[in-house]
């Protein structure tokens, strides 16, 4: 009986990469102060004896790190782990623990690169498993079983954090200190309970089987920095961006991405030299930029982000640079992405 459930239960591999989720406090009363990074996935698993229920699972430590510290090189090492593993026939689902600083980055990346209809889901926590009332333990067993579940298929990376499904491609964390930490300007596409995936929409952006991206044609990404728009601001941290090598900045803009008269001259100087400037918003509950509002785009040959906030905006300019230099065809991915 028991080998018959298991061979209906869908396989779920779980990719574990560090944060929160494998974090360790002092005492139980610690739920804002541990060290992230700490618990492997083997133990993390063991902590869920529920898991078996929703799905053959098995986990790799991909890495251990907290998520502030990714770099470029980690991403891609992560999405080649995803790409084999959706490439093979026994996997159906995959599941990235995450820390939760940089979950809204890998989830998008992802999204964008991974070429496979089988669900991809990232999972973090905002308390530490010692802490009380942690988080992760239900994060991630929702995690499994939307992963597992065949209703997931084609919609692109999903993230459950909090009971929500949310869109890889539109979450954000908008609060460091809550378990309702994460939120989509458009709302999430559904709830798990329970281990039960009840689903509301769709997301409307191209991602992953309908992606000109691919994980495997990316060898390398460029360097893409972001500079900070606020009152007072200087050009000084654009042109040493720039000086040290980046092929293009984001402006984490104040309002519609607007853009300091006294960083004007100094943005419309890089693009001339090479340099790709695209125009994003920094304000709390989404961002919603548009071309040739607040600043001449056309005039100028810059790129506007659209609804990406700066850091997702980082990343589809990297992808999408490993493929144009153009900023016209730039400015269509960020539309169409
Ligand atoms: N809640 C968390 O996971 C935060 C942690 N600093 C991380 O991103 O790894």
């Amino acid at each position: 009986k028991e080998a018959e459930t298991q061979q209906k239960l869908s396989n779920v591999v779980i990719l574990a990469t560090g944060g929160t989720i494998a974090g360790a406090g002092a005492s139980a009363a610690n739920s804002a102060t541990y060290q992230a990074a700490k618990v492997g996935i083997e133990q993390l698993i063991a902590g869920i004896p529920e898991l078996s229920q929703v799905a053959n699972v098995r986990g790799e430590q991909v890495m251990q790190i907290a998520s502030e510290s990714i770099t470029n090189e980690n991403l891609l090492q992560l999405g080649r782990r995803v790409a084999e593993l959706a490439d093979s026939k026994d996997v159906d689902g995959i599941v990235i623990t995450h820390g939760t600083d940089t979950l809204e980055e890998t989830a998008y990346f992802l999204n964008l690169v991974e070429k496979t209809d089988k669900p991809i889901v990232v999972v973090g926590s905002m308390r530490p498993g010692t802490a009380m009332s942690a988080d992760g333990m239900l994060n991630l067993y929702n995690a499994v079983s939307v992963a597992g579940n065949k209703s997931s298929r084609g919609k692109g990376v999903l993230v459950t954090m909090n009971d929500e499904i949310q869109s890889g491609r539109d979450v954000s964390k908008m609060i460091n200190i809550k378990t309702e930490a994460f939120k989509s300007p458009w709302g999430p596409l559904g709830m798990v309970v329970e281990g039960k995936s009840y689903w509301f929409r769709l997301p409307a952006k191209r991602h992953t089987m309908d992606s000109e991206f691919d994980i495997k044609n990316i060898k390398s990404l460029p360097d893409v920095e972001i500079a900070y728009g606020y009152g007072n601001v200087s050009d000084t941290a654009y042109k040493a961006l720039a000086q040290g090598g980046a092929k293009a900045i984001i402006h984490a803009g104040t309002g519609n991405g607007s853009v300091s008269s006294r960083v004007v001259p100094a943005l419309q100087e890089l693009r001339k030299n090479g340099v790709q400037i695209i125009r994003s918003s920094h304000v709390n509950a989404g961002g919603f930029v548009l071309r040739n509002a607040e600043q001449p785009d056309d005039k100028y040959d810059w790129v506007v982000a659209h609804d990406l906030n700066p850091q997702k905006a980082r990343i589809l300019a990297m992808v999408a640079l490993t493929k144009t230099q153009d900023s016209k065809e730039l400015q269509r991915m960020f539309w169409e992405y």
